[in-house]
């Protein structure tokens, strides 16, 4: 299971330059989160002071128990094998092939042989698409490849948390959507708690179980999707639209002259260039692939989000109703596609034992189980024999196996 980051009071500044200040945050062990906020708000710079790169004047980031602030240099090079980081621009050494780049950490962290080494390297290539550009330098390759391939050197030493800095720039949509998918997949697959840095709206609205905002050298807010899609914070609405008016300016804050000027301009009927889109229509949540295993953290995270429920805004809990409810159909609709949704609908919450109980369960789902086949009643079979020799129809699993393959890149 990915562990818990949990971030208190952290103030960073460069010189007299404050970039943030009393942020508080806690990042639940696996689950997927997003940070969101206007260039410049010091988002890269949260990531970095998570895994220590650099240091913050105030706070604690307390990581498996050790707070990386004031730990040893011993200690951060070994909380550090904890994290995956694909870092904005993929930083890729321009010299090595991908194949020794995404074997680097291999070789500077662990022992292993090179034959190990080799099908480590091979098999996280293959699961972000670049199987066979193993000799590519990355200045041969496109942006997208190159994001990919930091992706896949992110992944060899099987993190605990994943941190992406914009992991969608430089990728059309499609790839982005991949990508987006990818990150879903992992989380299912090893439980990793990932916070993924992003501008892309359609990423925040359909990846992550918890959002969070930085503005104004302050986090906005964090918490469940739900809350964030549906805030009506000027700033978090401003931002979700694209909408040039709001208090979100070019460079620096508005002042009151320009803000009443785009009030009357609003009034006149004159666009700021924003989509219409109705955020709190909250779309569903991706899951993972038919034949993934199911997301753990799905399940933790509908625990922590029914407990927090009553001390929501009223919006918030009406679109997390609505998603649980949204959640609940599809599981009931396509059993034999969406494996988590199945677990969330068949999850007693109300109980401690029921929700261990479900993470034990999920542990041993690594197939999606169409339910007309594998749950098919036993009473149907007159004597064992007959159990035998009854024909199982395997097409729901094959079709399922089918539209994951037709999903692949
Ligand atoms: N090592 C550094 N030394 C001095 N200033 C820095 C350093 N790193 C970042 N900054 C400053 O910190 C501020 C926040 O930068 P950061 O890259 O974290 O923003 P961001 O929110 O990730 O922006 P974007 O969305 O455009 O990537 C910027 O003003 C930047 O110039």
């Amino acid at each position: 299971m990915g562990v818990e980051v949990k971030v208190e009071g952290l103030t960073k500044s460069f010189g007299s330059q404050n970039i943030w200040r009393d942020v508080s945050l806690t990042l639940p062990a696996g689950e997927v989160n997003a940070l969101l906020g206007p260039s410049g708000t010091g988002k890269s710079v949260f990531l970095k002071t998570l895994i220590g790169l650099l240091h913050p004047e105030q706070g604690s980031v307390v990581i498996d128990g050790t707070d990386i602030t004031e730990c040893s240099a011993k200690e951060l090079y070994e909380i550090r094998k904890l994290f995956g980081v694909l870092f904005q621009d993929g930083a890729l050494f321009g010299s090595m092939t991908l194949f020794d780049n995404i074997a680097f950490p291999l070789r500077e962290h662990t022992k292993k042989k090179e034959d190990e080494i080799r099908r480590i390297v091979l098999e996280k290539m293959e699961l972000v698409g670049l199987a066979g550009a193993e000799g590519k330098l990355p200045g041969e390759i496109s942006g997208g490849m190159r994001k990919r391939a930091g992706l896949a050197r992110a992944l060899v030493l099987n993190p605990e948390i994943i941190l992406c800095d914009e992991p969608d720039s430089g990728l059309d949509p499609v790839r982005t959507a991949y990508i987006s998918q990818l990150l879903i997949d992992i989380n299912a697959e090893i439980d990793a708690t990932i916070l993924i840095v992003t501008h892309n709206i359609n990423i925040a609205r359909t990846i992550p179980d918890n959002i969070g905002m930085l503005f104004r050298k302050e986090l906005v807010m964090f918490g469940p999707r739900e809350q964030l899609l549906t805030s009506e914070q000027p700033v978090v609405k401003q931002f979700l639209a694209g909408d040039r008016f709001g208090p979100i300016g070019m460079s620096e804050e508005k002042d009151e002259a320009i803000a009443a000027q785009e009030a009357a301009m609003q009034a006149a009927g004159i666009s700021g260039g924003g989509t219409q889109d109705d955020f709190s229509e909250i779309i569903p949540q991706v899951q993972p692939n038919p034949g993934v295993q199911v997301r753990k953290a799905a399940i933790r995270h509908r625990a922590n989000v029914l407990q927090m429920l009553p001390s929501l805004p009223p919006n918030a809990q009406a679109a997390i109703r609505a998603s649980i409810a949204e959640e609940d159909a599809r599981a009931a609709e396509s059993p034999e596609s969406v494996a988590t949704l199945v677990a969330l609908a068949n999850t007693d919450f109300s109980t401690t034992a029921g929700i261990d109980h479900a993470l034990a369960q999920a542990d041993t789902q690594v197939m999606d189980r169409p339910t007309d086949v594998v749950d098919r009643p036993t009473e149907v079979y007159a004597t064992a024999d007959d159990a035998q020799t009854q024909p199982i129809d395997t097409s729901a699993i094959e079709n399922a196996v089918k539209k994951s393959d037709g999903q692949g890149e």
